[in-house]
């Protein structure tokens, strides 16, 4: 209870004005999975949501017969793994949620996953596109630098694509970095916040740590702390030692960030969330989307910041990043043009 107090305090508190002005249908696609199923609990712990609504191709509606005899106020329902039933799930919704999609086995790369993963998220997308062309869609099924634009991609060609309301979600990313430097510096990972700019996926990884509190950690400790952001989620997969890759600590991440744009969809000011979104900021050198600081707002991506001051070894970071995440980006695109 005290994390839940923690997390949705403020909500928390407000719980009964909130709900009185706004009702929020929340979708998850994948919630019976790993990451489903905890992220399908902290959204029923979660006063802004009003409406659960949950979709796998199994078990959704036992997960949701579950969730529902907990006593908060918002309905749950599973639905069918039919067209029809997925098509009524999207319906209405403000928010998205995708993490359906095969996870990583010890010595794969998040890469290894396209061949599976990306003809569901382009299916999914599909059904979203069609049933609930206005919502927010956050893209969690990895490999999320080239999910995101297949679902872009998918939006185009139906003609609904809202840049602003596509957002791959790298928030564990975040939490990592405030976790991993608060065990370095053995303060409160509340009071650390580290910005992480490019993709979800190794190099693609950039944490900005001279623009944290603690731009005096360098050298050795400076290779290893950005080593092991980037490559955290690597070490979630060997001690899951073939059951799978990071689902509880994903699930608060996916939580945290949902919670941000019900926020700010509310009205709240100011609220930023590094995320990985259709962006201006390297479009001339050819990567059309990269994570960066977003305040949201009503209509979604409200203002993308730039990178902004870095020092050279962060140049160097940035550099192998946009390398990489610009080949990720067009596997992607490619994909939904070959097979649409
Ligand atoms: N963005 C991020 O930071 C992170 C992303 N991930 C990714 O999230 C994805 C899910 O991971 P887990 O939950 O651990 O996997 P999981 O295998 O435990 O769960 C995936 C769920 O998706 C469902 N599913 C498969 N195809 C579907 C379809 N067509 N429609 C609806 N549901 C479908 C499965 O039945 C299963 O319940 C993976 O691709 C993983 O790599 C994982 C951790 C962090
Ligand atoms: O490592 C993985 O495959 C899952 C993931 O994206 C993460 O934990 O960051």
């Amino acid at each position: 209870m005290f994390f839940v107090r923690q997390m949705f305090g403020q909500a928390q508190r407000r719980a009964f004005s909130v709900s009185a002005r706004q009702s929020s249908k929340v979708a998850v696609l994948g919630a019976a999975g790993g990451i489903g199923q905890p992220l399908s609990l902290l959204l029923k712990l979660n006063p802004r949501v009003s409406q659960l609504a949950l979709y796998d191709i199994r078990l959704a509606p036992g997960v949701a017969a579950d969730l529902s005899h907990i006593n908060t106020k918002s309905v749950v329902k599973g639905y069918d793994p039919t067209p029809s039933g997925l098509r009524e799930c999207l319906t209405g919704s403000e928010i998205i949620l995708i993490p359906a999609g095969v996870p990583r086995k010890p010595g794969m790369t998040r890469d290894d996953l396209f061949n599976t993963n990306a003809s569901i998220v382009r299916d999914l997308a599909k059904a979203a596109a069609d049933a609930a062309p206005d919502a927010n869609v956050l893209v969690i099924a990895n490999p999320v630098n080239s999910t995101v634009p297949i679902c872009a991609e998918v939006y185009k060609s139906k003609g609904v694509y809202n840049p602003k309301r596509l957002f791959g979600v790298t928030t564990l990313d975040v939490v990592r970095s405030s976790r991993f430097i608060s065990e370095i510096k053995g303060t409160d990972p509340a009071d650390e916040n580290v910005t992480v700019v490019g993709g979800h996926s190794g190099v693609t990884i950039v944490p900005l740590i001279s623009q944290s509190r603690h731009p005096d950690i360098s050298g050795a400790q400076l290779d290893a702390l950005v080593n092991r952001i980037q490559f955290g989620g690597d070490e979630v997969v060997k001690a899951k030692d073939g059951a799978g890759s990071a689902t509880l600590s994903m699930a608060m991440a996916g939580a945290r960030f949902a919670e941000s744009l019900l926020k700010a969809a509310q009205g709240e000011k100011g609220v930023i969330e590094p995320t990985f979104v259709d962006s201006p900021l390297y479009k001339d050198q050819g990567v059309e989307f990269f994570a960066s600081r977003v305040e949201l707002g009503p209509e979604g991506a409200h203002n993308i910041y730039p990178v902004g001051k870095i020092n050279k070894y962060e140049e160097g970071l940035l550099e192998a990043c946009l390398g990489d995440l610009k080949k990720n980006i067009q596997k992607g695109i490619d994909f939904v043009k070959a097979n649409p």
